[in-house]
Order: structure tokens, then C-alpha cells, then sequence
């Protein structure tokens, strides 16, 4: 399905109101921005439709089945055909068969749904203190990992805390991922503290591209944004980045690095599963 080895991601950091009309006419325009800059994959943050609060999740969730009411998603289909690009559309809530989930819809340049993943792992957090979260009052985690294969690459997906799990990652690079995309929400202190750590680690890990796309900072609500949207190489080196406004970082990604570094640094066919179990030897 891939077309060529190179081509321009585009991550849009977006700033989200609690006007849900507002934050799909912001997303559509920087949508229709990067593509203007040649942007033929344009990745979204997580819940880039509704505040990242409890609060509002449920209130902004749409069924996606239901097309006169599901507005942020028709809106990316529609603007994925009118440039005929594939987006990675953030995450929105869901409701699914009486649950709400976290959710993200990836879609191809003719506006055609391809993949839809809901969130894995749920974020729930106490640091005394600090951050205080807890998804799983709210959304039922998915059960599945997704992988899409789109005109630009095989793509895995994770949303968020997603990104903190190896073992998913690892089940992309195995199902032959190019890239993994993740939209995020992480926050100041999570943020500061490994962000950019989890997504080299990713990266460098697999051998394959990392993008993250977070909304812009917002310290007007209890959980504050950390931004940072960033595209990582299989090297584990930052291609691109922002700080913490919003923005729109548009990169260069290609595909032949994977090869490269795989044949420079050949981790992947050094892997070792015969010794990979912990024994108990009693010395
Ligand atoms: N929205 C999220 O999943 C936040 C994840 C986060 O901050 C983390 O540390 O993990």
C-alpha cells in the first residue's frame, strides 16, 4: 500500500477549548495547514475534541456509527479526502455499546475509516502532591493493539500512557511496524520526567520512527499539559520537537533509516528468547 519511503508528517498541537465546535474548526484548519506544507500524514493529540478532564469526557463523547451526531469524526473523515492525506486522529471519547472508551480513528486520503483503536491502558495516577488521575472511573480499556496499514507505511497505534508499556511497542516492531504513532495528553510532572525518555526508548528499542502529538499547554484546568509533540528516529535521535504552544511541527520521516540501522546495529536478530525467563538457580 506504501507509495514512497519518504514523506512529510505533520503534528498538530493543538490548544482545546470546552467548545467542542471551536476545537473541530481549530483541528480542521491546522489539518488543512499542514497539508498545505506537504504534510501527507497529519497526526492529532489525544482527546483533541474535549478538555483532558473527567469531567467532560462523557459530554463530548460521540457515537461513531451515529453520523448526524458524530461531528469531530465526520469532520476528519471529510478532511482526510478533501487532501487526500491520512490522519491519525488523536483520541476522542467513544461511546461503544454503552461504555466509553478513549479512542482513536485512523483515516485514509479517500476518507475511509481504516483502523480504530481504544486506549489499552488506562491512566491512573496519585503522587501526592502532584498528579492525580484516574481514567478508569470513566473509560473501560480496550483490548487490542492496532496496526493499519496506510499509504504511508505500516502504522502501530497507542494513546498515551500507551506509550509506557515495551510490550506493546514490541508487538508493533513484530507485526512490522514503520512507525508508531502516539497521540498524548502527558502533564507537567510525568511530562518533564519522561516524555521524551519513553519515546526515544520506544524508538530505539524497535528500530523504528516514534510520533507523538500532545495538545498545547493549558494551565487553566487542574491536569496542565506538558506539549512536546516530537518525531524520533530509529536511531532514538529527535528529528523534530516543540516546546509548549501550540504549533504544528512538520518533519521529514524516511523509511530507509529503519533498514539502515538494522543492518548497523542488528539487535533485533541478536535477540536472545532462549534466555529470556528469570530462573530461580539457588547459588
Ligand atoms: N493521558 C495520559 O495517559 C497521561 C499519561 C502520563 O502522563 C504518564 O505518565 O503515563
Amino acid at each position: 500500500m506504501m507509495e514512497s519511503s519518504k514523506f512529510k508528517i505533520g503534528l498538530c498541537q493543538l490548544s482545546i477549548a470546552s467548545d467542542k465546535k471551536a476545537n473541530i474548526e481549530k483541528a480542521r484548519s491546522l489539518i488543512e495547514f499542514a497539508s498545505k506544507q506537504g504534510a501527507s500524514l497529519v497526526v492529532l493529540p489525544e482527546m483533541w475534541n474535549c478538555p483532558y478532564s473527567t469531567d467532560y469526557f462523557e459530554g463530548f463523547a460521540e457515537n461513531f456509527d451515529d453520523q448526524d451526531s458524530a461531528s469531530s469524526f465526520k469532520m476528519l473523515s471529510e478532511v482526510a479526502c478533501q487532501e487526500g492525506i491520512t490522519i491519525v486522529g488523536g483520541s476522542m471519547p467513544e461511546w461503544s455499546e454503552g461504555h466509553l472508551y478513549n479512542t482513536c480513528c485512523v483515516f485514509a486520503p479517500n476518507g475511509k475509516l481504516l483502523a480504530k483503536h481504544q486506549k489499552i491502558h488506562m491512566f491512573d495516577a496519585d503522587v501526592p502532591g502532584d498528579v492525580s488521575f484516574k481514567e478508569s472511573d470513566i473509560f473501560l480499556a480496550g483490548t487490542r493493539p492496532t496496526i493499519v496499514d496506510t499509504d504511508v507505511g505500516r502504522i502501530g497505534i497507542g494513546i498515551c500512557h500507551d506509550i509506557c508499556f515495551p510490550e506493546l511497542a514490541m508487538v508493533y516492531r513484530d507485526g512490522g511496524a514503520h512507525l508508531i504513532c502516539y497521540p498524548g495528553a502527558f502533564n507537567m510532572s510525568t511530562g518533564e520526567a519522561l516524555w521524551e525518555l519513553e519515546q526515544r526508548a520506544r524508538a530505539v528499542d524497535n528500530q523504528l520512527y516514534v510520533a507523538t502529538c500532545s495538545p498545547s499547554r493549558d494551565s487553566a484546568g487542574s491536569y496542565t499539559i506538558w506539549g512536546h509533540s516530537t518525531l524520533v528516529n530509529p536511531l532514538g535521535e529527535i528529528i523534530a520537537t516543540s516546546g509548549h504552544d501550540e504549533t504544528i511541527v512538520i518533519a521529514e520521516v524516511d523509511y530507509a533509516a529503519i533498514q539502515r540501522t538494522r543492518e548497523s546495529l542488528p539487535t533485533l536478530k541478536q535477540r536472545r528468547q532462549d534466555v529470556y525467563q528469570f530462573i530461580d538457580y539457588h547459588f
